[in-house]
């Protein structure tokens, strides 16, 4: 057996010494990759497309988001067939709600790209003053994005953007969940950008399992908080920094002197766009039990004006991705009382949008995040209440307050923590770009939008050049440390120099008058001793 064994490590040898002496290295990774799985692969491949710099060109990048804007210019009509396939979405609204915010994004990065890729120069203490002191953001390398389902092209797009902006490489993961849109990801990124920077990997648990064993430079991931968990952990295996967008339960108080019918109108919308699957949706409204009937109502009319009388047969209303999840949510619903709605169709995944009254916090509605079309409003005696209520649960995505009163808007903001903070609308801080979008505790790791998602997928690189002159300036931080050194050092360091250019200069004349002053002070003071004592 032994001699077996030793011949096959033998044979081994010879093999690896015909390999490597006769196969050139595009054919030795072929070899290598044939025992590859398909995730390793994509990763190897992406890796290897990284190393040779090309994404570290900022033009080349512009261009890759270039092709990217063209693929959402030329590919509407693929893209939207199958968000109608998976979410029943309209191509109106798969515009509105997906693409037309990539589209904004990928122009803010094309316009900006150069200045936020250059390096960033930064205050000095006067000790650096003579320094070059600056930032230089740099691409970290390999990056995973896992998107989830719900919005699959904003949610797995926007972070890539980000990639290819920073100039990683970046293999892009989409929910398997979002079937058709999925498919069609993987067929359209390839033709319009880089395909070994950003391989597309499509499949499942087990796939997304397998990548995860993978090393990468930053996960990305968007999703549910307890996978969200999972890929911390698998993170943690290779100390991959991560940004986890998740979810949570949004709140939402309306205050009894707002506009009723106004606010109403705002959380309809923000409820039961894309059938209440949406990661920043007003969860559940809290108010003061009088206006809770006037509050049913407005929803109701809401309702019947933006999905008419059957929202069953109107296209803007949407349907629960899948089975599981229409499970999941009717089973919501057992122990509360329905105001609105409640009809719903198995076979159809459809659940029309549904108020629930009087809902007590213990209520299985409560207990989890609802992703749905269901809306429970849980009376609550006051402001301090409802703050109170807010601050026992998790830290949420979003907060919405709907209110005229300046110190309502923003004793909520002060004495709670959420994501995101709204006053008197739903949703729309997600499309501003300028604002940093994610979460915090449990609803979230990182933000991203914009600048935002440049620096996080950039590793911001401090750097410091000096001189190999004025050696003299250094002497207080070298031992012997005595007092006086520490009192010059402290003079030093704790004074901080932003003065700009025409500063700096005006600062170097004052320092080279004051120089040229000492000396003649001294020259005249040395000319008027007796000639023994200056030799001396
Ligand atoms: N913060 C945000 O920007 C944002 C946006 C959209 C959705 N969300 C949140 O996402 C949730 C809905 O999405 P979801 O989680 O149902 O999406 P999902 O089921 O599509 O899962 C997300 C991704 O995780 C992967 N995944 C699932 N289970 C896994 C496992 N066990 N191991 C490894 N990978 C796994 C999937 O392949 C998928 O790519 C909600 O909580 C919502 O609030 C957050
Ligand atoms: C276009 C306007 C005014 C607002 C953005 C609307 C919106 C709901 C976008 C989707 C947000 C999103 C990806 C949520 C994640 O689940």
């Amino acid at each position: 057996k032994r001699a077996a064994v030793g011949e096959l490590c033998i044979f081994k040898v010879i093999h690896l010494f015909l390999i490597s002496a006769f196969c050139s290295f595009e054919e030795i990774f072929f070899i290598w990759s044939q025992k590859m799985s398909r995730e390793q692969q994509a990763v190897a491949r992406a890796r290897k497309a990284f190393e040779t710099g090309r994404s570290k060109s900022v033009e080349y990048r512009i261009n890759q988001l270039k092709n990217l804007q063209r693929l959402f210019s030329e590919r509407q009509k693929e893209i939207a067939a199958a968000i109608k396939k998976d979410l029943n979405k309209t191509e109106v609204g798969a515009q509105f709600y997906e693409t037309l915010g990539l589209e904004g994004e990928i122009s803010l990065f094309i316009k900006n790209l150069k200045e936020w890729a250059a390096p960033r120069h930064v205050k000095k203490n006067l000790l650096t003053m003579s320094d070059t002191v600056y930032i230089h953001p740099e691409p970290l390398g390999v990056v995973l994005v896992i998107g989830a389902w719900n919005y699959p092209w904003a949610v797995t797009i926007r972070p890539l953007i980000g990639a290819i902006a920073a100039g990683n490489a970046a293999v892009v993961k989409p929910s398997e969940v979002c079937v058709h849109t999925s498919k069609v990801m993987e067929d359209l990124l390839p033709i319009y950008i880089d395909k070994e920077l950003y391989p597309v990997v499509t499949g499942g648990v087990p796939e997304t399992q397998e990548l995860l064993r993978q090393k990468f430079d930053h996960i990305f991931y968007t999703g549910n908080s307890t996978v969200g968990k999972v890929i911390m952990e698998a993170a943690a295996k290779h100390l991959t920094p991560v940004t986890l967008e998740l979810g949570g339960k949004s709140p939402c108080y309306i205050d009894k002197n707002c506009d009723i019918s106004i606010a109403c109108r705002r959380v309809t919308w923000g409820k039961y766009s894309n059938c209440g699957q949406t990661c920043i949706a007003p969860d559940y409204i809290l108010c003061e039990p009088s206006i809770q009937n006037r509050v049913i109502e407005e929803v109701k009319k809401c309702i019947k004006e933006f999905y008419t009388d059957n929202p069953k047969t109107c296209p803007d209303y949407g349907r629960i991705i899948n089975q599981r999840h229409f499970k999941r949510v009717m089973a919501m619903l057992e122990d509360s009382n329905i105001a609105v709605g409640g009809e719903n169709d198995e076979s159809d995944c459809y659940i029309a949008p549904t108020v629930l009254r009087d809902v007590k916090p213990e209520a299985k509605v409560m207990q989890e995040e609802i992703f749905g079309p269901l809306l429970p409003i849980l009376p609550v005696s006051s402001l301090d209440e409802a703050i109170k209520l807010i601050n026992k649960g998790e830290k949420p995505l979003a907060l919405y307050v709907f209110s005229p009163d300046n110190k309502v808007i923003e004793r909520m903001r002060d004495e709670t923590s959420s994501g995101g903070f709204l006053a008197n609308d739903c949703l729309v801080h997600y499309s501003v770009s300028a604002l940093p979008f994610g979460g915090v505790g449990n609803s979230g790791i990182g933000c991203y939008h914009g600048k935002f998602s440049f620096d996080r997928l950039s590793h911001l690189r401090g750097c410091l050049v000096k001189k190999l002159k004025m050696e003299g300036v250094n002497d207080m931080r070298y031992p012997p440390h005595t007092l006086k050194k520490l009192g010059w050092a402290r003079f030093f360091i704790l004074n901080t120099v932003d003065v700009g250019w025409v500063g700096r200069m005006a600062l170097l004349a004052a320092l080279v008058m004051v120089a040229a002053v000492v000396i003649q002070v001294m020259t005249s003071q040395m000319r008027h001793l007796p000639l023994s004592l200056t030799l001396s």
